[in-house]
């Protein structure tokens, strides 16, 4: 018995080694974050953050979206979310802020988990969550799904599973090694992070070099969660670069505008993410219909609509272009995002046609509408043209929802579960 523990005692040593090799001297990338990412859209599931009527639109330029926030976040809103996000083709990790964010359709539906480790804030931030969280999973989540898909495993079956699933998922998710640097952001409350934890260059490359080879993070995120942190955090983001080789290091903050995306990736940022400055286009977009469907009937022409935006919007300074600036491979983001106004208007517009019409909208088996939601139609054709087949399937879902909510609408239970409340325009008449 003995001399077996110590043949895998010895296994587990050559195993750790060939890890390490991997990681430093062999020239392969193990990094289950995938190096080309350099643009990733937060959002925030939290009840006050809207998405854009058309959102596959937007994030088909994002390398992925990470969906959490460290306010007003519920399972509720963080399943809602993943109902909107997970049949989209861009891919979507979770990033939850509490234990409980984590459930069983949140695993099914995210490509990746990403956990939190802060190393500026309290014990909690650091470890004491992760506890939490890891008690949870071992002791409810999994043997609720061994309950439900294997009710006739034995006792002792259902033990070994359950600390079998509990670790696979702790080693399948990611860690995220956060340094926290706006002591004014919800992130910092709840981490603990106060004026007096913040970190020189010097001490966020120290931490960061530890996170990476003790802590096996895979990312180290620079945080400065809603506001933007300038020449101070280029200098952090270059020194913690020096001291990393494995781990991805990424950039959150007020990034709005071309220049400052391009500033952090420049000093170093391996991705940079983008918050407030998505959830901000619906907002606009908001307003922007409320105001087109004063101006224009429900049967506006295709170039009335492309007309009134052109004479209505500042295109240039609208949040839509701000958004798609931020993104490096958006080449002409003022172009992009006039075509998604208009696209948006267009859409809203023939929503109030539809319902105004009193139209019965049917969804078939397949999701197909029955009754005039032709996507070329309704967004136009340029706009639609750009949407894959998964992109578009979801998008008509999402809009024959809105009409259903608010018409008399038979076979539609099919789209019950899209959760129409998420969308800024959710809130103005059809
Ligand atoms: C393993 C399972 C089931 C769950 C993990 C649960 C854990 C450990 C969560 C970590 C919680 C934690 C340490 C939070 C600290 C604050 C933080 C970094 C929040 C992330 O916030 P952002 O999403 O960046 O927030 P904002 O965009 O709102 O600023
Ligand atoms: O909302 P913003 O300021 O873009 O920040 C993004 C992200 O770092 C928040 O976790």
């Amino acid at each position: 018995m003995t001399s077996f523990d110590g043949v895998a005692r010895r296994l587990g040593r050559v195993a750790r080694g060939v890890t390490l090799a991997a990681r430093t001297v062999v020239p392969v990338d193990t990094n289950p974050v995938p190096a080309d990412w350099s643009h990733v859209t937060k959002v925030d599931p939290e009840d006050a953050k809207k998405l854009p009527l058309l959102y596959p639109l937007y994030l088909r330029h994002t390398s992925a979206v990470s969906v959490g926030g460290s306010a007003d976040v519920t399972p509720r809103n963080t399943e809602e979310t993943f109902e909107l996000l997970g049949p989209a083709s861009v891919p979507v990790f979770h990033e939850p802020s509490g234990p409980r964010h984590v459930t069983l359709r949140t695993r099914e539906q995210a490509d990746l988990l990403a956990i939190p480790e802060v190393l500026n804030g309290d014990s909690e931030a650091l470890v004491g969550q992760l506890g939490e969280a890891t008690e949870y999973v071992r002791e409810e989540m999994v043997p609720d799904l061994l309950a439900d898909r294997t009710p006739w495993l034995p006792d002792f079956a259902v033990e070994a599973l359950a600390d079998f699933a509990t670790s696979w998922l702790l080693a399948d998710a990611i860690f995220e090694a956060y340094v926290i640097q706006n002591p004014d952001s919800a992130a910092a409350r709840e981490a603990n992070v106060t004026e007096t934890d913040l970190l020189t260059p010097r001490e966020s490359k120290q931490r960061a070099m530890a996170a990476e080879r003790h802590l096996g993070s895979e990312l180290v995120y620079l945080e400065y969660s809603g506001t933007y942190g300038g020449d101070d955090a280029a200098e952090t983001l270059a020194t913690i670069s020096e001291g990393l080789t494995w781990s991805r290091l990424w950039y959150g903050g007020g990034i709005d505008s071309r220049e400052r995306a391009t500033a952090m990736l420049d000093a170093g940022a391996d991705a940079i993410v983008v918050g407030d400055a998505f959830h901000r286009v619906a907002d606009e977009e908001a307003e922007l219909c409320e105001r087109a469907a004063e101006d224009l009937g429900p049967a506006a022409s295709a170039s009335a609509v492309r007309e009134w935006v052109g004479e209505n919007v500042a295109v240039a300074d609208s949040h839509a272009a701000a958004y798609l600036a931020t993104i490096p491979s958006v080449l002409h983001p003022e172009r992009v995002a006039e075509r998604y106004l208009t696209a948006t208007v267009r859409t809203w517009l023939r929503l109030r046609e539809l319902v105004e019409d009193g139209a019965s909208v049917r969804a078939s088996s397949t999701g197909q509408s029955e009754n005039g939601l032709d996507l070329g139609r309704t967004l136009g054709d340029d706009a639609s043209d750009e949407l894959g087949s998964d992109d578009a399937e979801l998008v008509r879902r999402c809009l024959l929802a809105l009409v259903a909510d608010r018409s008399d609408a038979d076979g539609l239970s099919s789209l019950d579960d899209v959760p129409t409340d998420h969308f800024a325009l959710s809130g103005s008449s059809l």
